[in-house]
């Protein structure tokens, strides 16, 4: 049974998939009001619930965190990461409805409507306090030309505006696809009679809008933001505002949400709305829905599409490099079974078919499965690489420029302390998972269950010796492999067992004549 928390208001009716599923149960409360968040595996939220690593510590059986929405400031992504919990969000759903919204301000703004309308209310009749601005004809400069960004420039365009965009990564096919000129943020700045903001809030775009950047602005000019709070500086707001430099100002979000004394609210100027950019019915129901069955195929062990923290793969794909990720979990195990000391070094060569697929996926199969051997905490293809780096492990992939013959093969060198580990696997669709080569010696078998590795002399009479010590121990062998490398030098066992051996019998087994190594792994 999968527990989810619902933390913030989201749609029933999209959220239906998970509501009704037999083999979850959802609570739906704001998290100081849960008792026990130990229980839940998932998490979905808006923007109100803060997912610190505070709380992410507290829901030590969390994997998954939903948020019905598109902006992810309000989660702690990088600790989710830290503690191998995905993130995914429902980046369209809303994208149509915050592109409306920003619009209503737009117009409201420059027609004094929600001024207007007060006046009005009151019994007042002031036909001439409320002179606007046409939208036609004028500069409209966006900043930041994503999904919600580019919905604004097409209605613009159909106001006849001329639009202005800025966004660093945004090319010049897309910008032409568009149909809008890119610009540099300084000719965005100097030329825009109305500058909206659609950028995520990070490090650069917090404080864009800030004192310097005001100043490069156009007398009289208007501002939005409908994206986040402290992508136009607030304090830096109110001396532009005071100075009369900007005419009028739109608000959908705050620096600190609700707004506590904000100086902004009191200026007849500002404009504001409670953060609805996203709240429609329509959207509403389309993040929920989104966000539902993201949820429903994770904890279905099915690929996600949206996250924020793991590499997207389609179904196809997904089908696709699935025998492979399992594939580099056991061999990541495998090694890290066979290599008990600390490791320095990996690297991994993908060769033929599987050279195609996303292979930093595999890869971080690999190492949560090498890891897994080794730490405590949750270690999962989320938090792999970063707890690789915490570990000094440096590891690195490469596609091979020899082919060995087979169709598709996973090459691993793992170097430590004392000694290096190296081993060749290969898929072969109906046949399964084969471990074709370990240390230099050719070998041939399914990498599962409980298995005896041996390292030996090639004698005639070794294999017999081992077969009838663990016959002593009533220890049956389901499948033997051996490989060498030339007849009477170093060889290896890898012996299939129905029961891991007890240490006493591997120690008793290294005294043994011609025996090198022994190691139980467990796959
Ligand atoms: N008010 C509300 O209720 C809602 C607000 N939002 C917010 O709107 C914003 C935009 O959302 P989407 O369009 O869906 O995101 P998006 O990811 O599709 O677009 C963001 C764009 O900003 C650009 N960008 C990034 N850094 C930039 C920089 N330094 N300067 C200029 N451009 C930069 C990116 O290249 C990208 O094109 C987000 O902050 C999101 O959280 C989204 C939905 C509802
Ligand atoms: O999706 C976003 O980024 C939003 O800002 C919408 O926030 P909300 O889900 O309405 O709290």
């Amino acid at each position: 049974m999968f527990h989810v928390l619902v933390a913030d208001s989201i749609s029933s009716v999209g959220l239906a998939p998970i509501l009704e599923s037999e083999d979850i149960t959802v609570v739906q409360k704001k998290v100081d009001e849960v008792e026990d968040l130990t229980v839940f595996d998932a998490i979905l939220v808006r923007s109100a619930t803060k997912v610190t690593e505070d709380l992410i510590k507290q829901m030590p059986n969390l994997k998954i965190i939903g948020r019905a929405g598109v902006g992810v400031d309000n989660i702690d992504v990088e600790a989710a990461t830290r503690h191998g919990v995905v993130v995914i969000n429902a980046p369209n759903g809303n994208t149509v409805s915050t592109a409306e919204h920003t619009f209503a301000m737009m117009m409201a703004l420059l027609r004094h409507i929600p001024q207007a309308n007060a006046s009005v209310k009151s019994g007042e009749w002031k036909r001439s306090q409320y002179l606007g601005t046409e939208l036609y004809n004028k500069q409209l400069g966006i900043i930041g030309l994503g999904r919600i960004g580019s919905e604004i420039a097409k209605r613009a365009k159909a106001f006849g505006m001329n639009v202005l965009v800025f966004d660093p990564f945004l090319t010049k096919e897309r910008a032409k696809k568009i149909g809008v000129n890119s610009c540099t943020l300084d000719e965005l700045l100097q030329e825009a009679d109305i500058i909206t903001v659609h950028t995520p809030l990070t490090k650069e775009t917090k404080g864009l809008l800030g004192r310097d950047n005001l100043a490069k602005t156009k007398q009289g000019v208007y501002l939005l933001n409908c994206a986040r709070g402290g992508i136009i500086d607030e304090e830096a707001l109110v001396e532009y505002l005071e100075n009369g430099h900007v005419k009028g100002v739109a608000l959908d979000v705050f620096e600190v949400e609700p707004p506590k004394n904000n100086k902004l609210l009191t200026y007849d100027q500002v404009i504001v709305t409670p953060h609805l950019g996203a709240s429609t019915k329509e959207a509403q129901l389309s993040v929920a829905s989104q966000v539902a069955e993201e949820v429903l195929k994770f904890l279905n062990g099915k690929p996600v599409s949206s996250s924020i923290n793991l590499p997207t793969l389609t179904k196809e794909v997904y089908e696709k490099i699935q025998p492979f990720y399992k594939m580099a979990k056991k061999i990541g195990k495998l090694a890290s079974q066979c290599m008990k000391e600390p490791v320095s070094d990996i690297e991994i060569v993908y060769e033929g078919s599987v050279s195609e697929l996303e292979t930093s996926f595999i890869t971080k199969s690999f190492l949560s499965g090498f890891l897994s051997e080794r730490i405590a905490s949750t270690v999962n293809e989320v938090n792999a690489g970063i707890i690789a780096g915490e570990r000094g492990i440096n590891y690195s992939e490469k596609i091979a420029t020899n082919r060995s013959g087979y169709e598709n093969c996973i090459s691993i060198l793992v170097d430590g302390e004392s000694s290096s580990f190296r081993v060749k696997a290969t898929y072969i669709p109906h046949y399964g998972e084969r471990i074709i080569e370990i240390n230099g010696y050719d070998i041939d078998f399914y990498p599962t269950g409980e298995l005896l590795y041996i390292q030996h002399i090639d004698k005639p009479g070794v294999i017999g010796r081992v077969g009838n010590k663990l016959g002593e121990h009533q220890i049956n062998i389901a499948t033997m492999q051996v490989g060498r490398k030339e007849a009477g030098g170093e060889a290896i066992m890898m012996l299939s067992l129905d029961k891991p051996l007890e240490q006493a019998l591997i120690d008793d087994l290294l005294t043994m004549d011609d025996i090198v190594f022994v190691r139980n792994i467990h796959l």
